[in-house]
C-alpha cells in the first residue's frame, strides 16, 4: 500500500487523483488532504477516503469541517489548519507520494516540504517551477527527491525519455547527452484559435473557462486561452529537462491528442498520445515505473472510439507563430531574462487573471498589464525561496496598484 499527501484535493487535479485512488484502494491510499476553504468537497472526500489528517489553510473553513465530520462520526480524522500544518503534512513519514495540486505560487511552501522530506513529488503545479526552477532543482538534488511530471506535455516528454533520464530529473546534465535534439511542447491554441483582437476583447470568464478539449480549473482554463500556460509550460519544460532555448519547439496542435514529444539525433521522434484525459498521466506518475487500468478508459468500446478518434481524426500540426499569443513571448522572454522576471510575470499573470474572472478587466487586458508590470518593476534576482515571495508578494501589489489607477 503507498500513501499519499494531495495538497490542493478539492481541485480538478485532485479531485482526479482522488478518483484514481478510488479505482486502486488495493494499491493507494490518501493519509493527508489539504485545500483551502472548499468545505463541501473536502467532507464528500473524507467521508470517502478517511483520511488520517486534513487540513484547510482558511481557519474558519477547518472549523465548519471539523463539525460536518463530527456529525457524521468521523471525528477520528484530524482536522488541522494553516498553511504551516499543511506543509507538515507534506513531510510525513509514513506518506511516499505528494501530489502537488495547489494552483499557483500558493503551492510552493508545501511542496518545497515535501522535496526537502525526499519524497516521490507527483508535480501538477506549474506556478512553483516557473518561479523557483533553479531553486526547485537544486534542492531536489540536494534532498534526493523524485519528480514526476503531471501537467500532460510534460508527463508525455518523461514517458517518452530513455528510463535512466527519467530516473535523473533535476539532474539531467544535458539532453544532447542522451541523444535527444529537441522537445516539442504541443498547444490547443486555446479556445480563440484565430480570433482578432477585437473579438478577443469581448471574451467573457465564462467563454474563456472552456477549454476546447480538457475540462480544468478556472486559472489554468483563462491561461490555456491566452496561451500563458504554453509560456508557463515553456519555462517548467527548461528546468525539468535541463533544456536549452534552442531545444524546446511548441507546436500548435488544436485536438490535444498528441501530448508532446521528444525528437532524438537519430530521427526518431516518440510521442505519448491519449484522449485528453488528466487521470491518465496522474495514474502514470501514481503507479510509475508500474501501469494500472483505468476502468473508464479500458472497456472493448470505449477503446474501439479512442482509436477512432484518435487515429481516424487526421491529426493535425502547425507552425505556432507566438507573435499572435503575447503571452508566450512575455514568457520566453522573461526566462531569457531572469529569474525574478518570471516571478515578475508570474505574479502579474495570477492578478490580472483574477481580476479578469472578477470581471474587472478585459481579456486583452490581461498581456497588456503583464507587459506594463515587467517594463516598470526590475527586483534584484533571489537568494533564497524568502527572496521569491518577496518578490512575488512585491510584484502582486504593484500589479494591483496599476489596475485600481489605469483600468478600472
Ligand atoms: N486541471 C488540470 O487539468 C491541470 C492542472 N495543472 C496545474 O495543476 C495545478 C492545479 O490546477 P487545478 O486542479 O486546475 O486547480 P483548481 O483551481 O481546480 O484547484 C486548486 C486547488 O488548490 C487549492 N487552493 C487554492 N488556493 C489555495 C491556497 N492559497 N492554499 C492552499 N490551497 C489552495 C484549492 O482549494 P479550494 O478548493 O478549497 O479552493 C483546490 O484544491 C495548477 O498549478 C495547474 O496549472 C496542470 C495541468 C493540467
Ligand atoms: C491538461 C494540461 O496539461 C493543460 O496544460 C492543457 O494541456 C492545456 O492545453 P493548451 O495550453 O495547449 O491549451
Ligand atoms: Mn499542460
Amino acid at each position: 500500500m503507498e500513501y499519499l499527501t494531495i495538497l490542493g484535493s478539492t481541485g480538478s487535479i485532485g479531485q482526479k487523483t482522488v478518483a484514481v485512488i478510488q479505482q486502486h484502494k488495493d494499491k493507494f491510499a490518501a493519509r493527508a488532504l489539504i485545500a483551502n476553504n472548499n468545505v463541501t468537497i473536502m467532507t464528500e472526500q473524507c467521508l470517502m477516503l478517511s483520511p488520517q489528517y486534513v487540513c484547510m489553510i482558511c481557519e474558519n473553513s477547518a472549523k465548519s469541517l471539523k463539525n460536518n465530520l463530527r456529525i457524521a462520526g468521523k471525528s477520528n480524522i484530524q482536522v488541522l489548519s494553516g498553511m504551516k500544518e499543511a506543509c507538515a503534512l507534506a513531510e510525513l513519514n509514513d506518506v511516499d507520494m505528494v501530489m502537488s495540486a495547489i494552483v499557483g505560487i500558493a503551492g510552493l511552501t508545501p511542496t518545497f516540504s515535501a522535496i526537502r522530506a525526499g519524497k516521490k513529488i507527483l508535480l501538477a503545479n506549474k506556478e512553483t517551477l516557473v518561479v523557483s526552477g533553479q531553486f526547485f532543482m537544486q534542492e531536489v538534488c540536494k534532498y534526493n527527491a523524485r519528480i514526476i511530471p503531471v501537467d500532460s506535455e510534460h508527463n508525455a516528454v518523461f514517458q517518452s525519455l530513455p528510463e535512466i533520464c527519467q530516473k535523473k530529473i533535476g539532474q539531467l546534465s544535458s539532453l544532447s547527452e542522451y541523444g535527444i535534439s529537441r522537445i516539442v511542447l504541443t498547444a490547443s491554441g486555446g479556445a480563440f484559435l484565430g480570433m482578432s483582437t477585437e473579438q478577443l476583447s469581448m471574451i467573457t470568464p465564462e467563454q474563456a473557462c472552456v477549454h476546447p478539449n480538457w475540462v480544468m480549473g478556472r486559472k489554468i482554463s483563462v491561461d490555456s486561452a491566452t496561451m500563458m500556460n504554453k509560456g508557463l509550460e515553456y519555462i517548467e519544460a527548461r528546468y525539468l529537462f535541463n533544456a536549452n532555448p534552442n531545444e524546446i519547439q511548441i507546436l500548435l496542435h488544436p485536438q490535444s491528442i498528441i501530448h508532446s514529444m521528444v525528437h532524438y539525433i537519430d530521427g526518431s521522434i516518440l510521442a505519448h498520445l491519449s484522449l485528453p484525459d488528466m487521470t491518465i498521466p496522474i495514474s502514470y506518475a501514481m503507479a510509475y515505473p508500474n501501469r494500472i487500468a483505468l476502468h473508464h478508459l479500458s472497456s472493448k468500446e470505449f477503446n474501439n472510439d479512442a482509436y477512432n478518434t484518435c487515429f481516424y481524426n487526421k491529426l493535425y500540426c502547425d507552425e505556432l507563430n507566438s507573435l499572435n499569443y503575447p503571452c508566450i513571448k512575455l514568457a520566453i522572454d522573461a526566462s531569457n531574462h531572469s529569474q525574478s522576471a518570471m516571478i515578475i510575470l508570474n505574479a502579474a499573470n495570477e492578478i490580472a487573471v483574477e481580476s479578469f474572472l472578477k470581471k474587472m478587466i478585459s481579456f486583452t487586458d490581461i498581456p497588456n498589464i503583464i507587459d506594463h508590470i515587467l517594463n516598470i518593476l526590475h527586483l534584484n534576482e533571489p537568494n533564497a525561496i524568502d527572496d521569491v515571495l518577496y518578490i512575488d508578494q512585491r510584484a502582486k501589489e504593484i500589479t494591483i496598484q496599476y489596475i485600481m489607477n489605469n483600468i478600472l
